[in-house]
């Protein structure tokens, strides 16, 4: 029986990134489940870091998000910060799929604090088994191998928080504030997240409805019009088999050749930071593709700190604990995780 003195411990878990080009060798390594990188593949995933600043900000960034959700979840009662000497809440931890700190072995830091009950939550909101099911593999692999006993609490999936939306919606409308006034009718949205291989599908894997939701909401909230935003995958790895589309350096040109669009909003509605997916992806390889023709594309900048998104992951920590009984709590259910709502049709580009 876990003591209720001890805090409980908030395992903040991400995908992870190379702090230097050195380390990108054993960061793909994990990524490709040790299977060998080609050179070419290994010289292009370098140079892409060498031009986003030689490192990944993922790191940084995470602990911002960590910090901001933490001063929310400590608070007292009446919003105040814990006095000091006060025993805290929460503990917070980190621990990344990919690469150091690790998911296994901050499990293993968790246990040897003691601490008996923890609120594991990814800070993706999209649930896949590709994805939040790997991360949360990892967890079980950590407790299996430190030999623990810790009770844990899983957020699967926040794709419908109103808070997200919110964040996701102002960043859309701060993008199209970009153009200028009596040019904002013109300009066209592209939401758009990580690709998987297009197998998921056929395994019944909630992960595209999910973002079509998250992407149908936040267009309604933005107030966009049907026909002024679209659906875009991006990132698609670098294997033989088929991955979801349309792809956004591919759907940006598209949208000229289709639509006439010649101004564009480029946001990822599936990545909470910044990382090079978005900061080489998007505004390096799709700002090229748009620039070739004479378009322009603006990317608003990523969630980050956002405290709105801060304050959704500490209302969802607190939600999750609520659930388990391990505290008592009037916040309402920060998402519903609901079974998630088709795309409009003509909204969806086709894959
Ligand atoms: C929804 C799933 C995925 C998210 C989110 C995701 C984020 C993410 N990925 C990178 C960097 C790389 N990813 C790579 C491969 C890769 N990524 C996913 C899934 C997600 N990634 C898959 C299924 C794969 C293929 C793995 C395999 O077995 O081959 C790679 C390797 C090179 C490549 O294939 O392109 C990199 C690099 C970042 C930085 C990121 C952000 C959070
Ligand atoms: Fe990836
Ligand atoms: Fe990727």
């Amino acid at each position: 029986m876990p003591s209720t003195d001890k805090p409980i411990g908030v395992l903040f878990m991400a995908y992870g990134g190379p702090e230097s080009l050195d380390e990108i060798p054993g960061y793909l390594s994990d990524i490709r489940h040790g299977r060998p990188t080609t050179t070419a593949v290994l010289d292009e995933i370098t140079n892409n870091y060498r031009m986003i600043g030689g490192k990944s900000p993922i790191m940084g960034l995470t602990k911002e998000q960590i910090a901001g959700a933490m001063a929310h979840l400590n608070r007292e009662a009446d919003g105040d910060a814990n006095p000091p000497g006060e025993p805290e809440r929460f503990k917070a931890y980190l621990g990344m799929r990919h690469w150091a700190p690790w998911i296994e072995e901050t499990v293993g830091q968790m246990l040897d604090d003691g601490i008996e009950r923890a609120v594991a939550i990814v800070l993706a909101p999209h649930f896949s088994s590709m994805s939040i099911a790997k991360y949360q593999a990892k967890v079980k692999a950590g407790l299996e191998l430190y030999r623990g006993d810790l009770d844990v609490a899983y957020v699967d999936a926040y794709f419908d928080a109103d808070l997200l939306i919110e964040a996701f919606a102002a960043r859309v409308r701060e993008g199209i504030e970009q153009f200028p006034e009596d040019e904002r009718d013109d300009v066209h949205v592209v939401l758009s997240a990580h690709s998987l291989p297009v197998r998921i599908l056929k395994m019944g894997d909630p992960y595209q409805d999910q973002l079509w939701t998250t992407a149908r909401l936040i267009a309604e909230r933005a107030g966009l019009r049907e026909d002024q935003w679209s659906w875009s995958y991006q990132s698609e790895g670098r294997s033989p088999e088929p991955w979801l589309g349309p792809q956004l350096e591919d759907h940006v040109p598209a949208l000229q050749d289709e639509r006439g669009v010649d101004k564009v909003v480029s946001l990822a509605i599936g990545f909470v930071s910044d990382h090079v997916e978005i900061l080489f992806d998007i505004d390096i390889e799709a700002q090229k593709a748009a620039k070739e023709r004479g378009m322009t594309l603006v990317r608003p900048p990523s969630l980050n700190d956002d405290p709105r998104f801060t304050r959704l992951l500490a209302e969802l920590v607190e939600g999750r604990a609520a659930k388990a009984g391990w505290i008592e709590s009037d916040v309402r259910a920060a998402s519903a995780g609901e079974p998630s709502m088709p795309m409009p049709e003509g909204t969806a580009m086709p894959a």
